[in-house]
Formats: C-alpha cells, sequence, structure tokens
C-alpha cells in the first residue's frame, strides 16, 4: 500500500531525513516512534505531500511521488494521493463554525462528488461507531479534546481511505480521552484499516501495531515486531529513548 525509499528531505543545511526505507502492506498497521525532532512528523508529511523533499520515491497505492516530478504532474498527483490518504493531527482541525455531521460530510460531498443524503446517512454511521452518534448537530467548542479528535477519525474514514496517517493523535489528551481515542483507532486496526500511526503511546504499540519502525536523528534505527523492538531491542538509540520514554 505504502513503500518509501530513500527518502531525504532538508531544511536548509539541516538533514531532516536521511534516508528511509519504510513498507506497509495492505491492512497492516505500523508504529513510528522515535525522540522529539527525530523527523517522524515531516516524515507522514511527506507521504501525503505536505512536505516536499529532495530525494527518494514515495508510492502509496500505485501513485508514485518523487522528488523531480515538475509541479503540475506533481499537483495531479497529490490531488490523487489525499483523497486516498486520511490524516489525523494532534491538533484535531475540525472546521469550528460547521457542526459535527458537516465537518464529515464536508468532503465527502465536496471533494468525491457524493449526493448529500447518502453522504449524510454514511457520517452518521461513522460517528455512530466512533461513539458520537448523539453529537451530530453539536459545534466543535462544545466537545472534550476526546470527542473532536474522534470526530477527526470520522471525517478521515469518510474519505474511503486506503490509509489513514495519524501524527500523536492521543498528545494532547488527558488518559481517559486518550483511553477512549486509542480504543477507536484499535477497533479500526482490527478492522483491517491500513495506518501509520506517530504515537508515544507504547501500550498502543503493544497491542495494535504489526510493525514498529524506531526513528532516530533521521533514520530508521530498528523495525520489527513490537515484542520484539521494545521488549528486546538491539539497538542503543532505542534502548535510551525507550528508557526516557520510561522515565518521562
Ligand atoms: N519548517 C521547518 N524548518 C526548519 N526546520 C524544521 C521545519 N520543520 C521541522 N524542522 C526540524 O526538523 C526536525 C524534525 O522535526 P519533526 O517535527 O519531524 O520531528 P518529530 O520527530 O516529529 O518531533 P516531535 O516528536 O517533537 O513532534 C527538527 O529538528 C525540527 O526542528
Amino acid at each position: 500500500m505504502i513503500e518509501v525509499s530513500g527518502l531525504v528531505k532538508r531544511h536548509g543545511a539541516l538533514e531532516v531525513l536521511r534516508g528511509i526505507d519504510l513498507t506497509v502492506g495492505r491492512g497492516e498497521v505500523a508504529v513510528v516512534v522515535g525522540p522529539s525532532g527525530s523527523g517522524k512528523s515531516t516524515f507522514l508529511r511527506c507521504l501525503n505531500g505536505l512536505e516536499r523533499f529532495q530525494a527518494g520515491t514515495v508510492v502509496v497505492d500505485g501513485l508514485t511521488l518523487d522528488s523531480s516530478a515538475a509541479d503540475r504532474r506533481r499537483e495531479d498527483v497529490l490531488r490523487q494521493i489525499r483523497t486516498r490518504v486520511g490524516m489525523v493531527f494532534q491538533s484535531f482541525n475540525l472546521f469550528p463554525h460547521r457542526t459535527v455531521l458537516e465537518n464529515v460530510t464536508e468532503g465527502p460531498i465536496h471533494v468525491l462528488r457524493r449526493d448529500r443524503a447518502e453522504a449524510e446517512a454514511r457520517a452518521v454511521a461513522l460517528l455512530s461507531r466512533v461513539g458520537l452518534g448523539e453529537k451530530l448537530r453539536c459545534r466543535p467548542m462544545q466537545l472534550s479534546g476526546g470527542q473532536q479528535q474522534r470526530v477527526a477519525i470520522a471525517r478521515a474514514l469518510a474519505m474511503e481511505p486506503r490509509a489513514i496517517l495519524f501524527d500523536e493523535p492521543t498528545s494532547a489528551l488527558d488518559p481517559r480521552m486518550t483511553a477512549e481515542v486509542l480504543s477507536v483507532m484499535t477497533d479500526l486496526a482490527r478492522d483491517g484499516q491500513t495506518m501509520i500511526v506517530v504515537t508515544h503511546a507504547m501500550s498502543f504499540a503493544r497491542r495494535v501495531a504489526d510493525v514498529v519502525h524506531v526513528f532516530d536523528h533521521g533514520l530508521i534505527v530498528e523495525s520489527g515486531p513490537p515484542d520484539r523492538v521494545l521488549e528486546n531491542p538491539r539497538e542503543e538509540a532505542t534502548r535510551r529513548f525507550l528508557s526516557e520514554t520510561l522515565a518521562a
């Protein structure tokens, strides 16, 4: 579903990603962990074209983005990738003046050109699935952070994405709201949703990830199943990261 090779991203002289290779199969859950500043968010942002990169290739569901694509072709590929790959951010990013229901129907109606009644019926079903069937007419401000994040997940799902990228979806939430959001994400994973999740929630990584990738200074230093990487890390950088995370 997603194949990244040799991805290099620079900000001026700073090499933020120094040659990332990573593959995510259909229905797989990849969890990305690593210290602050190691390039995790930048990596996700390169996958759906929010960031340009200087070298390497990203293939998503058969669509290829590379560093050399001319602007017109790039825009065309990006448009297609963005309809196939959802993104859920730390800060929810909902439309503040729209209702919960409108937040979820906006993309299907205006981007996928779905009929309004069909889009609303599906949005109601998705909002019920994330436990918000009673909140359809609320505005985002009237909801807790955990509820807003679940709206953001329903909004991503409404686009029928082939894959969803999660960028620290629970780091602005308290433990109870974090648990609500991780439970929704766990259900999605069980239903076979392809996902890449950047998170500090190690319990989620242990329970749900098929593969954990450890970033350090713009490189993947270690990858493997969670019980192996998190319980028996081979690399010093992984051990350091895990001991700092446990101490925090
Ligand atoms: N627009 C930018 N201009 C310059 N440097 C940037 C820019 N965006 C990110 N960086 C730098 O790139 C590096 C990687 O940042 P990134 O946000 O990807 O890390 P991260 O692993 O997601 O960190 P965190 O866990 O704190 O979110 C950092 O050193 C950051 O300062």
